[in-house]
């Protein structure tokens, strides 16, 4: 049994974690934290993990988590980092869900993020987590940056077009939707219900961070630097990203071969799911599950590629993502503990 740590244990992400663990016939959770929690069963917190775990919340303990095998970061960003040294010495294996190793441009972090870099020695060793990209660097990696979630649904809908040299690379637009779970579980004003029920609206329209991580993984697809337009928006549901993603064909021509193109591409992919073209997938479809769907779209007199790229944030887009990548560098069935299909309605 694969003996695993959790930091960051009562956020969303963690609790998804655990859910997905606890199925998981490979893995022994350890020890899962959290300073505020400290001493509560976790069935306590979570009925749901009831007669599934008989863990209770600790707080970080470095002795602790250097005796697990993996260790998830489930934390906000530049926790990590100060544990990666210790952690790296001592042999574990980590997967962080935070941004902590995700940029490869240490100004660029330090910019976004609004501190420095503590490890750049790590940054540079670690590999991102994009599975359908780097699946081979991930088996021997000791160090996983899990992609953020927006880019996870913006990276996979444009790679095909990217990888293949089809659209014009310099005016990329990714306009997408997130559900408020995205924003984490600690208490905002601008994600209780009376402020996202019944609203809908755009931010981070002159900058998000998850900006430079898109524009790192759609570069290094194309070959050369991406220009992209990246709006994200708020929508009053739970869970769920939608990305509408456009990019101008260079040869109208290509349109013919854009679905075979898509289904080539993912057809060895356990996650992603190219559906008929010119369909809708809703993130419905998608709820609970480490999936992402996606469906092409031509609009008549115009050369636009339109793909909606649709995922559940916390699973294809953290936990689920997360535990694949543990899968991959433990040798295991990718799938393992992960092929649950969606909840619906
Ligand atoms: N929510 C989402 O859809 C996604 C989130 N992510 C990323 O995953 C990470 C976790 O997100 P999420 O679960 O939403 O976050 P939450 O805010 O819901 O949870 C954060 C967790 O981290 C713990 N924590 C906070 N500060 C520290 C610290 N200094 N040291 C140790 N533990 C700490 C908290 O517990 P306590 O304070 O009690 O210790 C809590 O358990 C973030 O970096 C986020 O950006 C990535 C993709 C999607
Ligand atoms: C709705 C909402 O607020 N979403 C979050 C998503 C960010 C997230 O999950 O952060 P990382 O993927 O970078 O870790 C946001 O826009 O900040």
């Amino acid at each position: 049994m694969i003996k695993i740590g959790i930091v960051g244990g009562t956020g969303y992400t963690g609790v998804e974690l655990l859910r997905i663990l606890a199925v998981h016939p490979e893995v022994e959770v350890k020890c899962i934290t959290s300073r505020s929690e400290a001493g509560m069963p976790v069935a306590d917190m979570y009925p749901n993990l009831r007669g599934y775990f008989d863990l209770v919340f600790s707080v970080p303990d470095p002795t602790v988590l250097a005796g697990c095998d993996l260790v998830f970061f489930a934390t906000p960003h530049g926790v990590a980092m100060r544990m990666i040294p210790e952690l790296m010495a001592a042999g574990v294996r980590v997967v962080d869900l935070s941004a902590d190793y995700r940029l490869k441009d240490l100004d660029t972090w330090a910019q976004w993020y609004g501190m420095p870099h503590e490890t750049p020695d790590w940054v540079a060793k670690a590999v991102y987590g994009l599975p359908e990209v780097a699946r081979e660097e991930i088996r021997q990696a000791q160090l996983v940056a899990n992609p953020g979630c927006y880019p996870t649904a913006v990276q996979l809908g444009f790679l095909p077009l990217l990888e293949a040299g089809l659209v014009d690379s310099a005016r990329l637009i990714a306009d997408a939707k997130s559900g408020a779970s995205g924003a984490g579980r600690q208490g905002k004003i601008g994600m209780l219900h009376g402020e996202v029920g019944e609203s809908f609206k755009a931010y981070g329209a002159s900058g998000h961070r998850h900006l430079p991580e898109i524009r790192q993984g759609l570069s290094a697809a194309a070959g050369r630097e991406v220009g992209i337009t990246f709006v994200p928006h708020l929508v009053p549901m739970v869970r769920g990203i939608e990305a509408t993603l456009y990019a101008e064909l260079n040869d109208v021509a290509d349109f013919e071969r854009l679905q075979s193109l898509f289904e080539t591409r993912y057809q060895d992919e356990p996650f992603v799911d190219v559906m008929p073209f010119g369909s809708h997938p809703e993130t419905r479809s998608v709820r609970g599950a480490n999936q992402c769907r996606m469906a092409l779209h031509r609009q008549e007199q115009s050369n636009m590629v339109i793909v909606s790229s649709v995922i559940d944030n916390l699973v294809k887009g953290a936990a689920g993502q997360a535990v694949q990548n543990m899968n991959i560098m433990f040798g295991l069935d990718e799938a393992m503990g992960l092929n649950a299909p969606a909840l619906l309605p």
